[in-house]
């Protein structure tokens, strides 16, 4: 069986854009002469007017939604991605899903012979073209993902109706804690106006889907006492993104009470690993000590060193899934509750907090270049000085158990980092451009 990391590093660096190249010869054969180029040009000003009096038939809405575009092969797609290749095999739907715990989830259940749809909105708080690669790489392995946005009430219902879903995987949100300070809507139009739009669609079904979904370590906030436990009070948001992600975890709740939808809340810890967020602070520090630039070290009150309890990507996978295996049923039915629904949150950590001085010097070591550190104090734009899972009640209720080390960790996702990104040898030029 090969391990996650072979199956997911391209072998040749740049493999995954081999599409690309493919699709540029198309181009280039297609507009080879002028003639060529004026016939398409009359075809593609032929199809924005049919497609701008297309949409006036629509109620007006602020999402695009490019499975309107979709051919009639589009439900037969939907539908062949959500089919399981198991008996009593999931049919999940799996929003974020070309995100970094998106795509390993998709994975693991297609692997595993669930069915799986994705859904995601490729937008650009991150390089955009990492998304596409991890679309690239589940195309490959057939999970179909859609280019659309948990807000998009009419695409959700069309995917509904196409599909059965057992079970709905939440992850798309607008993620970050620092973020928040420059794009404060951003977090309230993924993380509440979403999580409502797609739980009035799930409520509505017959029968209703299970719903696991992504919450946060940063719900703890200010609290002080450690290790951070599921029953520990979570009203001191020290961000927006808390915030939001703590109005989720009540907005569900409500959703569980009136409607019997099952819900299972995920309180990750500072997630990493291969196919990782650019603007993690692990990955963010990987490629500027590779480019030789300076990083940033925050520290706390009285030069305190940050801790976090990094978790590695592998590990809450196996979390996310035991989550799916054991969500109970939902118990409404088109929107009318007929008994009491399971209604869950788990903290998904590694137990074992890391400082960041820490993070880095493992980086170093695996990288073989010394950082250029530039210490200072932490802003007070919403983080926390440090976070510790207690995971007592994953262990007993999903079986899990975190198995990977930070310096493992780390070790696996350098390997993906250079050669994701070309590089031969350290201190090379990467062979791709690094946004
Ligand atoms: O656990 C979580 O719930 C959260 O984990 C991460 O948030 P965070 O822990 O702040 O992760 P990073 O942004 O990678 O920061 C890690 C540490 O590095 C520090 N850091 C970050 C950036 C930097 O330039 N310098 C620096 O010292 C931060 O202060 C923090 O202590 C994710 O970004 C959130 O989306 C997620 O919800």
């Amino acid at each position: 069986m090969p391990s996650l990391e072979e199956e997911l590093f391209p072998s040749t660096p740049g493999k995954l854009h081999r599409h690309h190249n493919l699709m540029n010869r198309h181009i280039n054969r297609c507009f080879a002469s002028t003639s060529t180029m004026f016939l398409w040009a009359l075809f593609l000003i032929a199809l924005t007017a049919s497609y701008l009096s297309f949409q006036s038939f629509f109620p007006s809405s602020s999402y695009t939604s490019s499975y309107l575009h979709a051919g009639p092969g589009w439900e037969r797609q939907v539908q062949a991605s959500a089919t399981p290749r198991r008996d009593s095999g999931l049919s999940v739907l799996v929003t974020g899903a070309a995100g970094f715990v998106g795509t390993h989830v998709s994975l693991a259940l297609k692997k595993r012979g669930d069915g799986v749809v994705g859904l995601d909105n490729f937008n650009n708080y991150y390089d955009p073209s990492l998304k596409r690669a991890r679309q690239i790489m589940l195309n490959e392995h057939k999970v179909f993902v859609i280019d659309g946005d948990i807000n998009d009430v009419q695409l959700l219902a069309r995917l509904f109706e196409t599909v059965q879903f057992s079970h709905v995987m939440h992850l798309a949100a607008q993620a970050g804690v620092r973020y928040a300070i420059e794009n404060p809507h951003s977090y309230v139009r993924s993380n509440l106006a979403g999580l409502v739009t797609l739980l009035e669609a799930c409520k509505s079904m017959n029968p209703q889907p299970a719903v696991v979904w992504a919450s946060s370590s940063s719900v703890y906030g200010l609290n002080e006492k450690v290790p951070f436990s599921e029953s520990d009070l979570t009203d001191r948001p020290a961000s927006l993104y808390a915030a939001t992600k703590k109005a989720g975890e009540e907005i569900t709740h409500t959703y569980n009470h009136i409607y019997g939808l099952s819900i299972t809340g995920l309180r990750f810890f500072t997630v990493y690993g291969p196919w990782g967020r650019p603007d993690m602070a692990y990955f963010s520090f990987t490629k500027n000590i590779l480019q030789g630039k300076p990083i940033t070290v925050y520290r706390g009150k009285d030069g305190v060193d940050l801790a976090r309890d990094f978790t590695f990507i592998e590990d809450i996978v196996k979390g996310c899934v035991a989550s799916l295996n054991t969500a109970g049923k939902s118990t409404g039915s088109g929107g009318t509750k007929t008994g009491p629904a399971p209604y869950r949150i788990f903290n998904l950590g590694n137990t074992s907090p890391v400082t960041v001085p820490t993070l880095v010097s493992i980086l170093e070591r695996n990288l073989k270049v010394k950082a250029k550190i530039v210490e200072k104090e932490m802003p007070g734009n919403g983080d926390v000085p440090f976070t510790h899972a207690n995971i007592s009640l994953a262990r007993t209720e999903l079986g899990y158990k975190p198995t990977t080390d930070l310096e493992s960790g780390l070790k696996r996702f350098v390997k993906w980092y250079m050669s994701y990104y070309g590089y031969r040898n350290h201190g090379d030029d990467p062979g791709k451009s690094e946004r």
